[in-house]
């Protein structure tokens, strides 16, 4: 085999969901580099149907067998995870063991701890791995954080971003299935939350309060939160997320010389607001920097999500990042995810939601949240009262003992 400085990059897809289909249209949108070798579904006709419309040769057996066909084939170089959050630890840990690299679908996996352990698996194996964040990707996202880390808006104070939108919350849909990893938190939080993250790092304190559901007997699932977070120097974010109504979709981050705007769609942003004051101005003035979106190739099916050109920019990262012999994509860096998963951990903690893969601390937190929410008044009252009869016993004494000695009180 040819080395990789001249020949294309080789993806294995492993899914035939939604989004590995619109990632499959954005490797032939890089076709002149990368180009797709195979495509793994537990359903070898879903498999066969995806290579033929974007290319690649399909898994050949039914069932999981068929990923690992793909994690063991010869002429893949980077693997692709599409698949729903309770299997991404097994994939990135089989892939990497491989010797591939790995772009994981966010989240990259349940919880911290598993994330730890792919983050850890990576480093020894001395693989590219990567969360598929592609937001982080986009060049209005990147221009965003240049503009921030150049002082365009002074100092960063906060940051508040959105992704709310109507959503069917019932058992059919994979995405409120507690069994797999579901809820908003996991679907949908990760872009808010991120977009926080990414510019402000880990977080102090969290604070969140959402809505929950319990659409399958497997457990509960959250359908929408309010996250609250406070970080070093006491910079502040607000991140909402959820399937409950229509929401801003917009991120936008805050300094004490200026704003940031990114408008809606900001999970896939093609425009970016920066409103600042230029030198020797007393107010400030909007500029608007427009982001084309890449093309769709021809003859190929409609896209699924919003944007989804855009995929191309995530497909170029990774791509660099290999080439560059990297093992980490700078759009995402490996200590993001672990921010993000162990905010997101702490998030569900608080909601009271709990996945069978937690551990058993995890699992009796989100079991106890409720009473810990319905106690907090009542704890706070006896914090109070104890308080106060503290206060008055230790007065008491003090006035008894000063009055003993013939003080004047
Ligand atoms: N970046 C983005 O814009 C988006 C990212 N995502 C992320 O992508 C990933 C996949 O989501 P999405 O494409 O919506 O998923 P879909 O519901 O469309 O597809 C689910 C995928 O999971 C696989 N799967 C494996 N085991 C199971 C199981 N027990 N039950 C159900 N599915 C199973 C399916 O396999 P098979 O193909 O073998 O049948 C299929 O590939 C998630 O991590 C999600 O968060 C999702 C949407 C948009
Ligand atoms: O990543 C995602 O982006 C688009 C959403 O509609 C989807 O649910 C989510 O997983």
């Amino acid at each position: 085999m040819e080395p990789l400085d001249k020949r294309k990059l080789r993806w294995g897809i492993l899914g035939t969901g939604r989004i590995a289909k619109d990632f499959c249209a954005a490797i032939v949108a890089a076709g002149d580099t990368n180009e797709i070798a195979m495509v793994a579904g537990r359903r070898p006709n879903a498999a066969k149907e995806m290579a033929e419309t974007y290319g690649g040769r399909p898994s050949t057996v039914e069932g999981g067998g068929a990923y690992e066909q793909l994690e063991r084939a010869d002429d893949v170089d980077v693997v692709y995870v599409a698949v729903v959050h309770k299997f991404h630890k097994e994939h990135i840990l089989r892939s990497l063991v491989c010797g591939k690299h790995v772009l994981c679908e966010k989240p990259m996996c349940l919880n911290a701890a598993e994330t730890r352990a792919v983050v850890a698996a990576a480093r020894v194996a001395g693989r590219l791995l990567v969360e598929g964040h592609w937001t982080q990707c986009w060049p209005a996202a990147r221009e965003a954080r240049t503009l921030i880390r150049n002082g365009a808006i002074g100092e960063l104070v906060a940051i508040a971003s959105d992704f709310s939108y109507p959503n069917k919350i019932d058992a059919s849909n994979t995405e409120c299935q507690n069994e797999v990893g579901g809820g908003a938190t996991m679907f949908v939080g990760p872009y808010p939350l991120c977009a926080a993250l990414r510019s402000l790092g880990k977080p102090e304190e969290v604070h969140a309060v959402g809505s929950l559901a319990k659409p399958t007997p497997a457990g509960v699932i959250d359908t929408a939160a309010a996250v609250t977070m406070r970080f070093a120097g006491g910079r502040l974010a607000v991140a909402t997320y959820g399937w409950a109504s229509e929401g801003a979709q917009q991120t936008t981050m805050m300094g004490t010389h200026g704003k940031i705007t990114l408008p809606q769609p900001a999970q896939a942003p093609t425009v970016l607001k920066l409103t600042a004051k230029k030198d020797g101005q007393d107010e400030p003035t909007e500029e608007v920097r427009e982001f084309p979106l890449p093309k769709h190739p021809p003859g190929l099916p409609p896209l699924l999500y919003p944007n989804a050109e855009g995929q191309v920019y995530q497909v170029r990262a990774v791509e660099e990042a290999i080439r560059r012999g990297e093992t980490e994509c700078e759009h995402m860096p490996l200590d993001a995810s672990m921010h993000l998963a162990e905010t997101m951990d702490n998030v569900r903690a608080q909601l009271g939601v709990a996945f069978a893969k937690d551990g058993l601390r995890a699992r009796l937190a989100a079991r106890l949240a409720p009473s810990r929410r319905a106690l907090a008044p009542a704890c706070l009252t006896f914090g109070a009262i104890c308080a106060v009869s503290l206060t008055s016993a230790l007065a008491g004494a003090f006035l008894t003992a000063a009055t003993a000695r013939g003080a004047p009180v």
